[in-house]
């Protein structure tokens, strides 16, 4: 198009060059020959006048003449072609003298034929040289288009059709060198587009790779959730369960697809429908409802489903389903209901425990202030059953208090309460009383159900009860004050000698503050370090020279006073702090009888009390192995002093323990003999090293002749054991004496010391030494 219109501009030029010349030539002869032709005409000369013309004729392209003379001659030079195309000019033939004659016109007829035969040879020409030209041009152009752009093209299409989504790995690469001329051309910029384009495909599969993943995880999640999944639409019907629900239900999709989740378990009570209108409202306005329901399984069977349900919202916040999980909690319920009966119920003997006692009697409180009743309230504690628990085992133990619960119960009407506060302790609470008297004589009655003998592994027992009473309101307004004086009142039963009732008396709650400071105070003496050792020695009966000593714990409480172990040791027992109270003894004596073994260079052996309580503590064999390595005491020189209590309760498993004491070096001895209940065989199954002759025996050896045959025989048959024997409580030189003279092997007693702090004890070592140097 360019080259036809470059050729056509470059024709017209011609064509308008050619037709000029003939202007050109018109307007020459217009200058050369008309003012001659003018003169010729003035003068008539028709000669010149024809030679001019002939002149003029002769002329290129210039074909006819015309001269018209005025007013009516005309001469005509040449033929005139009708086919042929012309153009024509004609001049005025003008006469200038002094004045201007108009002599007539000269039309001159050129034929335009010859510019018009230039003009068809130049467009051939020039046609035919511009075609070629733009034939080799464009072959040229499209050579190097194939080649700098089309090929290039190609390869991008080719690239383009086999890029999939397998085939992703490769960039496109074009078949050229990369220079910085073209690095940002357009094929550059396209095969960066569609490499970019396949890096963010390859970027978007693996999203759609990771997304479609979490998709499949979150719906196996769901699916194989532990917990039941509900999905409803937004008109809350249901869509989707999850096989839990159906494992847990026994509904499966079809069962309940469209419904509403309140109408799968068939219930159709208002109660269940303003649940769900309240869970429904809560769910649309707070965006969570959590709680019970209790629901139905197809097959009838009702259970409680823990639920969760929430809305899912729409990118717009708006709830589009709704989300219901549930989780089968019937055992715990179950177990919920246990633990609600075992929180108010003693499990032993089924009795109110002492939280329901305690909410019963101010139940009854509050009646009696109604109603202007008085309120009897019994505490009653069994008298000996430690004894029993420990000697006769805790099935005995707890035979024996299903049994008395059931003695005490019988006791009452149906609108008392008896209750089991722990341990061998019962309340009883005896509602709308009308005297003080009524009940005493309920007290009566229970002392007098306890009068038959338990029964006890097809052993006779007897066990007594100790009841103190306090009567509301007479005594207090309140059930805590009432329940202390009731304790203090049992107390005072106990001491008055058991089996026995007692009725409070403001005195006795001086006696119940006493034990509760004791204990209050005692759980932290250890850290204001109120406790001491005090060490009495032990010597050999025959000369006196010291071979040990027993350690005895003090507590010296700056508001109590020194109290004796008598009085806070069993009270340790009880609340269990004897385990602390008791690891201290044992480490402090170790450290003290090793720092005196080191001063004196002698071999002695230190003796230390143990409680039941501590064996029973599971940590006993290694607190015993930590002592010794912390002091370095060699075990053999460590004696541990236990009570024939011990040995008889069964519900400690002694006996591992005591091997393994006796595997280490450690040495055992059994304390004050005599005093148990139980036969003698232990003593040969336990491998005790030393036995304890009991005090009480020691002093009346002398008087009485019985216990001198006691003691004699403890001593014969202790040796016949293999043991040594220690008399405890040698207060006078003939008691020693007879010892001396049944072959006793060491002694203890005031007669050679006092139990004295470790100073004084110190002192007396000293001396003992010398003197028997
Ligand atoms: N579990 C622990 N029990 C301990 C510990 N320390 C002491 N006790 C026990 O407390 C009970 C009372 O002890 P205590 O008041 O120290 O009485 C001891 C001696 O003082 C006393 N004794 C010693 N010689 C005589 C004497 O000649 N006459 C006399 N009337 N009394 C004397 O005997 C008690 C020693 O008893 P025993 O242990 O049986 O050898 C007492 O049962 C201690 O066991 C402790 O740390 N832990």
């Amino acid at each position: 198009m360019f080259t036809l219109i470059t050729a056509g501009v470059q024709i017209y030029s011609d064509y308008s060059e050619d037709i000029s010349k003939v202007d050109e030539r018109m307007s020459v002869i217009e200058t050369s020959y008309m003012s001659s032709l003018s003169r010729s005409l003035w003068s008539l000369d028709q000669k010149l006048l024809n030679v001019q013309m002939q002149g003029i004729l002769n002329l290129p392209d210039i074909i006819q003449l015309r001269l018209n003379v005025y007013p009516d001659s005309e001469i005509v030079l040449g033929e005139l072609d009708s086919n042929i195309s012309t153009v024509s000019h004609t001049f005025p033939l003008i006469h200038n003298s002094e004045e201007i004659y108009t002599l007539g016109e000269l039309t001159i007829v050129a034929s335009m034929e010859g510019i018009y035969e230039n003009l068809k040879r130049k467009v051939f020409v020039i046609l035919t040289t511009q075609a070629f030209k733009t034939f080799f041009i464009s072959i040229l152009i499209l050579w190097i288009f194939q080649y700098l752009v089309t090929r290039h093209l190609g390869r991008m299409a080719e690239y383009a059709q086999s890029l999939n989504i397998k085939h992703l790995d490769k960039p496109l690469v074009l078949d050229r060198e990369n220079t910085k001329f073209n690095e940002s051309d357009e094929l550059s910029q396209v095969t960066n587009a569609i490499n970019s384009m396949r890096l963010t495909l390859i970027d978007d599969l693996q999203k759609q790779y990771e997304s479609e993943n979490e998709i499949r995880k979150l719906s196996l999640a769901l699916e194989q959730s532990p917990s039941s999944v509900l999905i409803c639409d937004r008109s809350w019907k249901i869509e989707y369960i999850n096989t839990k629900f159906s494992q847990l239900t026994g509904f499966e999709l079809n069962d309940v697809i469209s419904q509403h989740p309140r109408d799968i378990n068939g219930d159709v009570s208002t109660q269940h429908a303003q649940l769900w209108d309240n869970i429904q409202l809560q769910v649309e306005r707070v965006g969570v409802w959590q709680g019970e329901i209790h629901n139905t399984r197809k097959g009838g069977e009702r259970f409680w489903e823990q639920s969760i349900i929430t809305p899912i919202k729409d990118n717009e916040g708006r709830p589009n389903h709704y989300l219901i999980l549930g989780e089968d909690i019937s055992i715990r319920k179950r177990y919920e209901q246990q633990l609600l009966r075992q929180a108010n119920y003693d499990i032993l003997t089924g009795l109110p425990n002492r939280m329901l006692a305690l909410d019963r009697l101010k139940l009854a409180l509050a009646q009696a202030r109604r109603d202007d009743h008085k309120v009897g309230l019994m505490f009653l504690d069994l008298d000996n059953f430690k004894h029993i628990n420990d000697t006769m085992g805790h099935d005995n133990g707890d035979s024996l208090l299903i049994e008395a619960s059931r003695r005490i119960s019988s006791c009452l009407r149906g609108t008392s309460t008896v209750a089991r506060l722990g341990g061998d302790e019962f309340l009883v609470i005896l509602p709308s009383l009308d005297d003080d008297a009524a009940a005493e004589q309920v007290a009566e009655r229970i002392l007098q159900t306890f009068t038959p003998p338990f029964i006890l592994t097809n052993q006779e027992v007897f066990i007594s009860t100790s009841i103190g009473i306090a009567i509301y309101p007479t005594d207090s307004d309140t059930s805590s004050t009432l329940l202390q004086h009731a304790d203090a009142a049992m107390y005072q039963a106990k001491d008055k000698g058991k089996s026995s009732f007692q009725r409070f008396s403001p005195e006795m709650n001086q006696d119940s503050h006493e034990r509760l400071q004791i204990e209050t105070r005692l759980r932290r003496a250890l850290e204001l370090e109120e406790l001491e050792l005090y060490y009495q020695p032990i010597v050999q009966a025959s000369t006196g020279k010291i071979i040990g000593a027993e350690a005895l714990i003090r507590w010296n409480n700056p508001t109590l006073g020194i109290i004796s172990p008598d009085k806070f040791i069993p009270l340790a027992e009880e609340t269990g702090l004897i385990v602390p109270i008791g690891d201290w003894v044992l480490n402090t004596a170790c450290k003290d009888i090793k720092h005196w073994q080191q001063t004196t260079g002698m071999n002695l052996t230190i003796a230390v009390n143990v409680s039941p309580r501590q064996f029973r503590d599971g940590g006993f064999i290694e607190t015993v192995n930590q002592v010794l390595s912390e002091t370095q005491l060699d075990p053999q020189f460590l004696e541990l002093e236990i009570t024939e209590r011990l040995i008889l309760d069964k519900s400690i498993e002694t006996s591992g323990i005591f091997k393994h004491l006796d595997e280490k070096g450690i040495k055992l001895s059994i304390d004050d003999f005599g005093t148990g209940y139980s036969a003698l065989g232990y003593l040969k199954s336990y491998p005790f090293d030393t036995l304890k002759i009991d005090k009480s025996f020691v002093q009346d050896v002398i008087e009485s002749s019985e216990d001198a045959a006691l003691v004699t025989a403890i001593i014969t048959m202790a040796h016949s054991l293999g043991l040594k024997v220690i008399a405890e409580g040698v207060e006078e030189a003939p008691q020693l004496g007879f010892l001396n003279q049944h072959n006793c092997d060491y002694a203890q007693g005031y007669f050679f010391s006092r139990p004295v702090p470790a100073e004084d004890f110190n002192n007396w070592l000293t001396k003992n030494i010398q003197d028997n140097a």
